[in-house]
């Protein structure tokens, strides 16, 4: 459906203005059916993001913030996306959202997989608001290259759900979100930061396998144009 490039001067302005386009949408959403969802990823690059959409003065008690994807690690791990968002996203006003996680303290990913797409069926579909990030791998959610159910995840067949993925370099088993899950929402964004993203990026629009570089199927297949937000 191709994308749009929004650049910013900084970061710090990037954050500010994807934090009034997000809300802006999830205020329409809730305007037009009572309810948003939001789904983010972790990584580093969206804690200024997450900072600025914390202070929007939006209906939050009416927005279900989940996540793209996880680590299978507790809440309570420097390496969970739960934490990130608690820490960043869910303070001050944006305290009142509801937020659904990936991570179950179950006997394996698996069922912790299941558990979260049985709850995440409940909010319907599509998310009113998506925001990914880009590994310099081409990664996405947890589309790893190599990742041990890439094409799965990557199949438009798959039905909208979570499932693991394990892969080098991706540390603990993932837990994420299909491409058939983020693909079609309401405002899909690729948020990047840094010459060094913005080279990979160029890399994944120039021809190559999807498996290569995974964030190629959002480029080249999601039903939504793809928002692209980068700042130097
Ligand atoms: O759990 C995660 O790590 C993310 O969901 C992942 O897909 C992230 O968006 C990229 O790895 C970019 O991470 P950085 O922002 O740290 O470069």
């Amino acid at each position: 459906m191709g994308e749009v490039l929004h650049q910013f001067e900084n970061g710090a302005a990037l954050a500010q203005g994807l934090a009034d386009t997000v809300a802006n949408a999830l205020s329409a959403a809730i305007a037009a059916c009572g309810k948003a969802t939001l789904a983010v990823s972790g990584g580093s690059t969206p804690k200024a993001f997450f900072r600025a959409l914390s202070t929007k003065a939006i209906d939050w008690p009416k927005v279900t913030v989940t996540l793209v994807d996880e680590r299978f690690v507790p809440p309570d791990s420097d390496r969970s996306n739960h934490r990130l968002v608690t820490d960043n996203l869910l303070q001050g006003p944006a305290a009142a959202a509801n937020f659904l996680p990936l991570y179950h303290p179950t006997e394996n990913a698996e069922v912790a997989a299941r558990l979260a797409g049985e709850q995440a069926a409940a909010l319907g579909s599509p998310f009113d608001v998506a925001i990914l990030g880009m590994g310099t791998d081409g990664h996405t959610a947890s589309f790893f290259p190599g990742g041990s159910r890439l094409a799965e995840a990557l199949d438009p067949a798959t039905p909208c759900g979570v499932m693991t993925m394990e892969a080098e370099g991706a540390g603990e088993p993932r837990l994420t979100f299909t491409f058939s899950s983020l693909q079609d929402a309401g405002l899909l964004v690729l948020h990047i930061e840094g010459q060094g993203k913005k080279d990979v990026l160029a890399k994944a629009e120039a021809p190559g396998d999807e498996a290569e570089m995974p964030i190629r199927a959002m480029l080249r297949r999601a039903a939504s144009p793809l928002q692209i937000y980068w700042a130097p």
